[in-house]
C-alpha cells in the first residue's frame, strides 16, 4: 500500500458526498450548484427516513456512518479526494480543479471546515490550538475534504451512534494530537475552502467580478469554494444565493428565473391547473369594491377556479354577498364564510383542507389589502413554478411591501442590503426571502405533506409571522417575484367606518386608490398641449375633474349630515356671523372634509388654474375663504341673486345632472350675457371671483341641484 503524498498532483479526482433524506428546496439548490460547477456528486440516504434524530438539536452520527459506508469501496484509492458536505444549507462555488488546488495547497491529508463558535462543548475551547490573525479556530462538521483512504481511516477510528453528535465526534478525533498528526488533519481557519457564515457574516461580501458575483472573505482575502449557512445563518445564505452561484448579475439580471418554469399557454383551457382563490377579509378595508373587481378580473378560466371568501368583520358582508350573487355562477364553486376574528387561524387552516378536498393544484391566498391590478398575476406565479411565491406589492409612494429581505435577531423586520433595490425595481427577479405576506400562491402538494404544510399558529405570534416562521423551519423557500408590476397594497390603518362613504376621506392614506375611484378618467387630458380647455364664457373655463361616483358619494355625505344652512343672512359658521349672498349649503369643515378638500385643491385644481390664468401661483397650498356644497330646489332655495364672490377665482363643480336630476339652474355671467346651463357631472367651472365675473345662480324649477363651490384666494 503506497503512502499518500499530499502534494499537488494532476491525477487527482474529486467526488462530492452529501447526505440528504428529502429533496428539499435547499437540497435542490445544492445539487444545482454542484451541477453548475460540473462536480461529480453522490447523495446518501435519499428518500430514506432520517436516522440522525431531531435536526434542530444534536444528531448527525447517522451522517458520518453513511459517509463511512460510502467510502468503503474507495479505501484503497490514492488518487481520489472526497468532499463531504451538508446539503440543505450548503452551496458549492467552485469547480473540481479549483477545489483540488486549494486542497493540495494545505499540504494535508484531511482538511476540516471551521467556525467561530466552539460547539457543542464549550469546555473544549482550550484544547484547540491557537490560531493566528483571528482565524476561525473551531471545527464545523458540515465540510470535510480529504483523500478517500485517509477519510476512511478517520471515520473508522471510532464508532458513533446514529443519534450521536457528529460535530463533537469530529472534534474529539481532531483534538487527539497523535491521530491529528498521523492522519495529517488540518483546519481551514482562513476560509480558503470552506466558509461557515454563522458569526462570520461581517467577514464576507458579494463582489462583482467579470459581470457576476463571487463570495469574498474580506477578512482573509479568500474566495471560499463551499459556503455553509450553519446555525442561525441560514437566511444569510438564502440571501446570498439569490446572487451566487451565477444567479443574478447587474448585466443580465436574473439568470435562473426562466429555469424549470411552466408554460401555461401550452395548456388547453380545460386542462389548466385548478386553483382555490382564498380571500381573507380581516378588517374593514377601503376600496373593497375595487378589490373584488380585481379578483373577478384575474385572467384565468373560471371553470378551473374555486373561490372562497372568508370575512372576519361584518362591515363587508353585504359587498361580498352582492359580489357572489353577481359572479358566483362563473366559478367552478364558491364558498363564503363569516367568522369572528378569534377564528382567524382556524379559518385559514380550514381553507387548506378545502383545497385538499377539492384536490386543487394551487391555493392562491389573497388578503383584502392586496390589490392585484395586473390580471396576469395568477398565471405568472403558476408559471414561476415554486412551492410558494408572492407577487411583490408595495404601498404606492412608500417603501412598505409584502415581503422582508432579512430578519432581525428577534425575528422581526430587518432591512436587507438589497431591499430598496428590489422594492424600487432596480433589481428584478425572483428572490428567496424570509417573510412574505398578504398574497401568495402555494402548491397544493405542500399543503398535503405535513413536513411542508405551513401553519398560521406558532408560539404567540401573529398569524402572518407564524406562517413564514413555520415555512422557514420546514426548509421551504419562500419567493417574491418583482419581474412585473402586479399591484399594490392598501393602507387600512385610518379607515373610519363610522363615516358615511369613508373612502372619500382617504386621500392622504390611499391616494392612488382615491385617484382611481374619484378623479375623472379624462383629467390628464386637461394637460394635453394639443387641447385647448373649454371656455363656455369669456375667461370661464371648464374641466373634467371628478368621477360620477365621487359626486354621488359626496352628495350622500352631505345629505347624511343633513344640516343645511337656512339661507338667511345670519351665518354663525362665519367669523363675521353675516353672509350677504347666502345659499343653503354645508361647509367642508362641518363634515370633516376641510383638510381633504385643501389637498384636493392643491393636487388637482391648482395645476389647472396655472394652465388658464398664467403667472398666478398659489404660494404653497391654495388659501380658501369658503368650501361648501350648495343645494338648490324650488321648495328651499331655487336661485341665487347676482353677486361677486369673495375670491380671486372660484371653482364650481356640478355634482348632478340638469334635465335628469333637476330642471332649470345654471350660472349666468351678466357682464358677458353668457349662461352655462348644460352642466356635466364631475366637470368644474373656473372663473374669476370679482369685478369682471358678476354672476347669478339661475332658478331651479324642478328637482334638486347640487354644486360644490370653493372660493380660492389667492
Ligand atoms: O349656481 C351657480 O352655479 C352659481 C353659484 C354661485 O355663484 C355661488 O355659490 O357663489
Ligand atoms: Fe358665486
Amino acid at each position: 500500500e503506497s503512502e499518500v503524498r499530499p502534494t499537488a498532483r494532476d491525477d487527482l479526482k474529486l467526488l462530492v458526498l452529501t447526505v440528504a433524506s428529502d429533496k428539499t428546496d435547499g437540497y435542490k439548490r445544492f445539487i444545482d450548484s454542484a451541477n453548475l460547477n460540473g462536480l461529480k456528486t453522490k447523495v446518501l440516504g435519499l428518500d430514506k427516513p432520517w436516522q440522525g434524530g431531531n435536526m434542530k438539536s444534536v444528531g448527525g452520527g447517522y451522517k458520518l456512518n453513511l459517509y463511512l459506508e460510502a467510502l468503503e469501496p474507495y479505501k484503497k484509492h490514492v488518487d481520489l479526494v472526497v468532499l463531504l458536505t451538508d446539503a440543505y444549507d450548503v452551496v458549492l462555488l467552485a469547480n473540481s480543479s479549483i477545489i483540488l488546488k486549494k486542497f493540495t495547497e494545505f499540504d494535508a491529508s484531511i482538511v476540516v471546515s471551521t467556525e467561530r463558535s466552539c460547539w457543542p462543548d464549550k469546555n473544549l475551547v482550550d484544547r484547540y490550538p491557537i490560531v493566528d490573525l483571528d482565524g476561525y479556530r473551531f471545527i464545523n462538521s458540515g465540510g470535510v475534504i480529504g483523500y478517500a483512504s485517509q477519510l476512511y481511516k478517520l471515520l473508522s477510528e471510532k464508532t458513533i451512534k446514529d443519534l450521536g453528535d457528529d460535530q463533537l465526534h469530529l472534534t474529539n478525533l481532531y483534538l487527539n494530537t497523535d491521530l491529528r498528526e498521523k492522519l495529517k488533519i488540518k483546519l481551514d481557519s482562513y476560509a480558503s475552502l470552506f466558509q461557515s457564515l454563522y458569526l462570520a457574516e461581517d467577514d464576507v461580501r458579494l463582489r462583482l467580478v467579470n459581470k457576476s458575483y463571487i463570495l469574498e472573505n474580506i477578512h482573509f482575502n479568500t474566495h471560499p469554494a463551499v459556503v455553509h449557512g450553519n446555525g442561525l445563518s441560514k437566511l444569510t445564505l438564502n440571501s446570498y444565493t439569490n446572487y451566487i452561484p451565477n444567479k443574478w448579475s447587474p448585466e443580465i439580471g436574473c439568470n435562473t428565473c426562466q429555469d424549470n418554469t411552466i408554460n401555461l399557454s401550452a395548456y388547453k383551457k380545460d386542462d389548466y391547473p385548478t386553483v382555490l382563490i382564498s380571500v381573507f377579509v380581516d378588517k374593514p378595508t377601503p376600496f373593497f369594491d375595487e378589490f373584488l373587481e380585481k379578483i373577478e378580473n384575474i385572467d384565468y378560466p373560471k371553470s378551473r377556479l374555486f373561490l372562497s371568501i372568508t370575512t372576519l368583520v361584518d362591515y363587508h358582508k353585504d359587498h361580498v354577498k352582492k359580489f357572489i350573487s353577481r359572479v358566483g355562477d362563473k366559478y367552478n364553486a364558491t364558498f363564503v364564510f363569516h367568522k369572528t376574528t378569534d377564528e382567524n387561524i382556524h379559518a385559514r387552516h380550514f381553507t387548506f383542507s378545502l383545497c385538499s378536498s377539492k384536490l386543487c393544484d394551487y391555493l392562491f391566498y389573497i388578503e383584502s389589502e392586496a390589490h392585484l391590478d395586473n390580471p396576469q398575476t395568477l398565471k405568472t406565479l403558476i408559471e414561476d413554478n415554486k412551492k410558494i411565491i408572492a407577487p411583490m406589492l408595495t404601498r404606492p409612494f412608500k417603501a412598505w411591501s409584502n415581503f422582508w429581505g432579512a430578519l432581525s435577531k428577534d425575528g422581526f423586520y430587518a432591512r436587507s442590503f438589497d431591499y430598496m433595490d428590489i422594492v424600487n425595481y432596480n433589481k428584478t427577479g425572483i428572490w428567496n426571502v424570509p417573510y412574505i405576506c398578504s398574497v401568495y400562491l402555494m402548491k397544493g402538494t405542500i399543503l398535503e405533506n405535513k413536513y411542508t404544510r405551513p401553519s398560521y399558529k406558532e408560539d404567540n405570534l401573529d398569524y402572518d409571522m407564524a406562517f413564514s416562521k413555520s415555512l422557514r423551519e420546514k426548509g421551504v423557500f419562500m419567493y417574491i417575484d418583482n419581474q412585473y408590476t402586479f399591484g399594490h397594497l392598501i393602507d387600512s390603518e385610518t379607515f373610519d367606518i363610522t363615516l358615511k362613504n369613508p373612502e372619500v376621506f382617504q386621500l392622504f392614506d390611499n391616494r392612488y386608490d382615491w385617484e382611481q375611484r374619484y378623479i375623472h378618467p379624462d383629467y390628464m387630458e386637461n394637460f394635453n398641449p394639443d387641447n385647448k380647455p373649454a371656455e363656455p364664457c369669456p375667461d370661464v373655463f371648464w374641466f373634467p375633474i371628478v368621477t360620477e361616483q365621487f359626486c354621488r358619494e359626496f352628495i350622500e355625505i352631505m345629505e347624511n349630515f343633513g344640516k343645511w344652512s337656512d339661507g338667511s343672512n345670519n351665518d354663525p359658521r362665519l367669523d363675521t356671523g353675516y353672509e350677504a349672498v347666502p345659499t343653503r349649503d354645508i361647509h367642508m369643515r362641518q363634515v370633516g372634509l376641510q383638510s381633504v378638500w385643501l389637498e384636493f385643491l392643491k393636487l388637482f385644481v391648482s395645476p389647472l388654474q396655472e394652465r388658464v390664468y398664467h403667472g398666478y401661483y398659489s404660494d404653497g397650498p391654495p388659501q380658501t375663504l369658503m368650501n361648501f356644497v350648495v343645494k338648490y330646489n324650488p321648495l328651499g332655495q331655487a336661485s341665487l341673486r347676482p353677486h361677486h364672490d369673495s375670491s380671486t377665482y372660484t371653482i364650481n363643480i356640478a355634482l348632478n345632472s340638469p334635465g335628469k336630476d333637476y330642471h332649470g339652474g345654471g350660472c349666468h355671467f351678466l357682464r358677458y350675457k353668457c349662461k352655462v346651463t348644460d352642466m356635466k357631472v364631475g366637470w368644474m367651472l373656473m372663473h374669476p371671483g370679482r369685478l369682471t365675473h358678476y354672476h347669478e345662480g339661475l332658478e331651479v324649477t324642478n328637482g334638486t341641484r347640487y354644486i360644490m363651490i370653493s372660493f380660492v384666494d389667492p
